[in-house]
């Protein structure tokens, strides 16, 4: 039920830039695109606790398009991203969610991310309309810049705010999530 064109994940959206941001603290305008998936790992301080994020940055191209799910399946939370100058990518963004609610765990945290918000003014998507998206969908809402390091962190941190489970899922159900936490 895919526009067969497009990917899940549109490609050249932003998705590893803003992994890389939040990992590296760096930007790569020249940056590859994903081939299969990339995993990286962040722990980062969360109130009184410590929280590894394990990140699996998948490809947003077509052909890669079948392997989401090996990705998606044990997840605690997932970044769905889309570019704010491209229409079609917020169009892409919602089959997105169609396939995480059908086929992703039932808890799973989504997170929406209008990334390449320093290019405002080649805007395509209101930011209002894609609020009212994610509100509809109770899913976490904030346009990022990895280029210009703007909500990247915030990102990771509502996401912590929503995912509160016991640290002993941790070393078993967990192991392959995106996000877990370990308490100090
Ligand atoms: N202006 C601007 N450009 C960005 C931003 N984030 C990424 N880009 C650029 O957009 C292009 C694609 O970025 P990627 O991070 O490779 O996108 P991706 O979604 O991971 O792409 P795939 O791996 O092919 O799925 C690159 O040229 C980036 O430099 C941003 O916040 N602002």
């Amino acid at each position: 039920y895919f526009d067969s064109r497009k990917t899940l994940l549109d490609t050249g959206v932003g998705k590893s830039s803003i992994v890389w941001r939040f990992v590296e603290d760096s930007f790569d305008p020249n940056i590859n695109p994903t081939i299969g998936a990339s995993f990286m790992t962040k722990t980062v301080q969360y109130q009184n606790e410590l929280h590894k994020f394990l990140i699996w940055d998948t490809a947003g191209q077509e052909r890669f398009r079948a392997l989401a799910p090996m990705y998606y399946r044990g997840s605690a939370a997932a970044i769905i991203v889309y570019d704010i100058t491209k229409e079609d990518s917020f169009q892409t963004l919602k089959n997105w969610v169609k396939e995480l609610r059908q086929h992703g765990p039932p808890n799973i945290v989504v997170a929406i991310a209008g990334n390449k918000c320093d290019l405002s003014d080649a805007r395509e998507v209101p930011e209002k309309d894609a609020k009212d998206y994610a509100d509809s969908i109770h899913a976490i809402f904030v346009e990022t810049s990895a280029k210009n390091a703007i909500n990247i962190n915030e990102v990771f941190v509502e996401i912590s705010d929503f995912t509160i489970f016991p640290a002993f899922l941790l070393t078993r159900k967990f192991e392959q999530s995106w996000i877990t936490r370990i308490k100090l």
